[in-house]
């Protein structure tokens, strides 16, 4: 095979999200459920804060003009009359304009007053005017912001119970496999667990998707064909996992071409490369190869991609982070590498070491913490800095 006329993973995704034609689907939900999910529409404030005016800080409310002529002469100080408290946030008599901080003022037994000896006082200090926090109209969040606690915040003070959000894609997930049984079964001779179908239901809610998962299917090319068929009808996205390279049983490969207007079977990256992507009825289908490994690296570049071109989510820091490498790494000349990464902190630095081969595959999903891809015919050095994702 010719791995150098593969196309590469962004080749691969602008042919995609030029064919895809979506419409996206609105909703309502309530603000205590909008974590994580994309904001549909510019969203201004409904609400003036503080309505009227408010005091800065615990203080004692006064008229700023008895401080000019009667001060310190004035001997006798009236709560309500000539002052009052004004707590923090709280709005206060409206015969007062200035606040004073609670400790610059000491009230005297003779029922005068004295103020710190370094404390200058100004007209409207210690006070919040009417709309210095929010104003009515004002644009609070951007549609197709992803959303965070910083702004369900903002939303509430700005008057919203309830926020317009892109409906989550439905994900349907499709393992096959003659082979395949459920975890809770002891595998006889030439059996395999079933055990990619937890990994992808954590990512795509992670991913801010809606999964859901077929029963294992068997590699009866009738059935898998019309189970592709079914699952199209509810689905935005469809997975079908295993089949995709030569072996006796992979039907994927074909079934999905055979239906596609678009598709594209194979990718420059490995693992993972024998990946199938598909266009059917305006709808992405990809055949992620079976082994573990190579379902992660195809549900990463490919389906979380995916899912973000579908909820608008445009966040390329998320999780990013330089660390410097513990080990030369070479990256073979044809294909681009997904390289699973352990990253420690020592002496101050992030350190990078990728997993190789010779490690077994319980330590590398014990142990790995980060991922990075590495060019084709890359030659890097121990302490090169290196890119890579938290996972
Ligand atoms: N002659 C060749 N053989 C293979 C090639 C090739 O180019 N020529 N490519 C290899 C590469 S690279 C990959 S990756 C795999 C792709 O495998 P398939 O997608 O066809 O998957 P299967 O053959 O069905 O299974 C492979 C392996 O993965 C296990 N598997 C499948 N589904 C699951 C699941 N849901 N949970 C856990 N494990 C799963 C399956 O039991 C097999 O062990 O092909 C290479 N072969
Ligand atoms: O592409 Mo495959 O086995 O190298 O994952």
């Amino acid at each position: 095979m010719n791995l150098e006329n593969l196309p590469k993973i962004d080749e691969v995704l602008s042919s995609l999200y030029s064919r895809l034609k979506l419409q996206r689907k609105v909703e309502y939900i309530p603000l205590n459920q909008a974590a994580n999910r994309v904001l549909a529409e510019d969203m201004l404030s409904k609400n003036t804060l503080p309505v009227v005016r408010s005091s800065k800080l615990d203080g004692v409310a006064v008229n700023f003009s008895d401080f000019q002529e009667n001060y310190p002469e004035r001997k006798i100080w009236e709560k309500d009359i000539d002052y009052c408290l004004a707590d923090t946030g709280d709005d206060f008599n409206p015969k007062f304009d200035t606040v004073i901080p609670i400790e610059n003022i000491t009230f005297l037994k003779d029922g005068n007053i004295k103020l710190s000896p370094d404390f200058i006082l100004n007209k409207y200090s210690g006070v919040n005017k009417s709309g210095s926090h929010l104003k009515s109209q004002e644009l609070l969040i951007k549609k197709d912001t992803l959303l965070n606690f910083f702004h369900l915040n903002l939303m509430a003070s700005g008057g919203y119970n309830a926020l317009p959000v892109y409906e989550k894609p439905i994900v349907t997930y499709i393992p096959t496999g003659n082979e395949l049984i459920y975890p809770s079964i002891s595998p006889s001779r030439g059996e395999n667990i079933e055990s990619n179908g937890i990994m992808v239901r954590n990512l795509i809610e992670q991913w801010g998707a809606r999964l859901i998962t077929y029963p294992i299917c068997k590699d009866i090319r009738a059935n898998l064909n019309s189970i592709l068929d079914e699952a199209l009808f509810f689905s935005d996205i469809v997975l079908i996992n295993g089949g995709s390279s030569k072996g006796s049983e992979d039907f994927n490969t074909k079934i999905i071409e055979d239906k596609s207007s678009f598709f594209q079977h194979r990718v420059k990256v490995a693992p993972g490369f024998p990946i199938g992507i598909g266009i059917i009825d305006n709808k992405p289908v990809i055949n992620l190869p079976g082994p573990p490994i190579a379902t992660f690296a195809a549900m990463h570049w490919c389906v979380k991609n995916l899912i973000n071109y579908y909820l608008k989510v445009n966040n390329p820091l998320k999780n990013i982070a330089y660390g410097e490498l513990a080990t030369d790494l070479k990256t073979p000349e044809k294909i681009d590498l997904y390289l699973l990464l352990r990253i420690d902190i020592l002496q101050n630095k992030l350190v990078v070491r990728p997993f190789s081969n010779k490690e077994r595959h319980a330590e590398k999903m014990h142990l790995c913490n980060a991922i990075t891809r590495v060019p084709a015919g890359s030659n890097l050095r121990k302490g090169d800095s290196i890119k890579f994702e938290w996972i």
